[in-house]
């Protein structure tokens, strides 16, 4: 996240830490997910896609510092992986996965769900929302130890469409950001919430996905927007 602040513990707690193990017994931060009920995951179908094996994946909850996770830190591990079945790349949209955990989650204070949003667009999209990251905070950077937060303001399909060619902007996709750039998404912050609290309540109202660099004027980011695939998430989690 570039241009955003140090998160407290419990702030975010749908906020996981997606980590890939690699050769030499070492794990690694690669993508952030959100947790939508006690047995499944939201993430970016560009984090999975390439690495589309269950057990290559750990996955941490309730964590505020990455210094704090190490190889016997409690993990959730995934049964099934779910990729959208249009999903090609992630500017083509459809950049959204479902994770299956082998073992539901017991909530606590630091690890809870945040809701779907209805797919009937019954609920108006605040104004302003939050992105949440262990991402890069300068484009050529390293991930952040601390959970960041950010509040971004929604940018309009017109206007993104302006900032970005017309046919990567659909209805599908929902932009975010300043004009004057300065805030936004960065690398390992993609597959993690953009939340919007309705009525104080929570919502996940978009997966993080792409942009044209990070923080750039003129270039919002761009997120899946859930509430076009609400009906399918919940069909996903009904059938499986
Ligand atoms: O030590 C680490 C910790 S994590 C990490 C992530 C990535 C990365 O490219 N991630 C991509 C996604 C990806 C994941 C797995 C495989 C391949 C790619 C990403 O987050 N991409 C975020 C995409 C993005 C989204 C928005 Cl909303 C706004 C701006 C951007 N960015 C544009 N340029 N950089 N970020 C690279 C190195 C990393 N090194």
């Amino acid at each position: 996240i570039v241009g955003g602040e140090d998160s407290s513990l419990g702030e975010w707690p749908w906020q996981v830490s997606m980590q890939l193990r690699m050769p030499g017994n070492v794990i690694h931060h690669a993508c952030g997910g959100s947790i939508i009920s006690n047995q499944w995951i939201l993430t970016a179908a560009h984090c999975v896609s390439d690495y589309n094996q269950p057990r290559a994946w750990n996955i941490y909850g309730g964590f505020l510092k990455l210094s704090n996770i190490s190889l016997t830190t409690p993990k959730f591990e995934i049964d099934q992986i779910i990729i959208h079945p249009l999903y090609k790349v992630a500017e083509s949209g459809y950049d959204l996965a479902l994770l299956k955990l082998k073992t539901p989650i017991s909530f606590t204070d630091h690890v809870q769900a945040i809701c779907l949003p209805p797919q009937d667009n019954s609920l108006v999209i605040p104004n302003s929302c939050w992105i949440t990251g262990w991402g890069y905070t300068i484009e050529d950077g390293q991930a952040e130890n601390v959970l960041q937060k950010a509040e971004v303001p929604i940018v309009t399909q017109k206007e993104c469409q302006a900032n970005y060619s017309p046919e990567k902007i659909n209805d599908k996709v929902i932009c975010a950001g300043y004009k004057q750039g300065k805030v936004d998404a960065c690398k390992g912050d993609s597959g993690g919430p953009i939340a919007c609290k309705v009525d104080n309540t929570w919502y996940l109202f978009g997966i993080t996905s792409w942009g044209e660099g990070c923080a750039k004027a003129g270039k919002p980011g761009v997120y899946t927007r859930v509430t076009a695939f609400a009906d399918w998430i919940k069909e996903q989690i009904k059938l499986n």
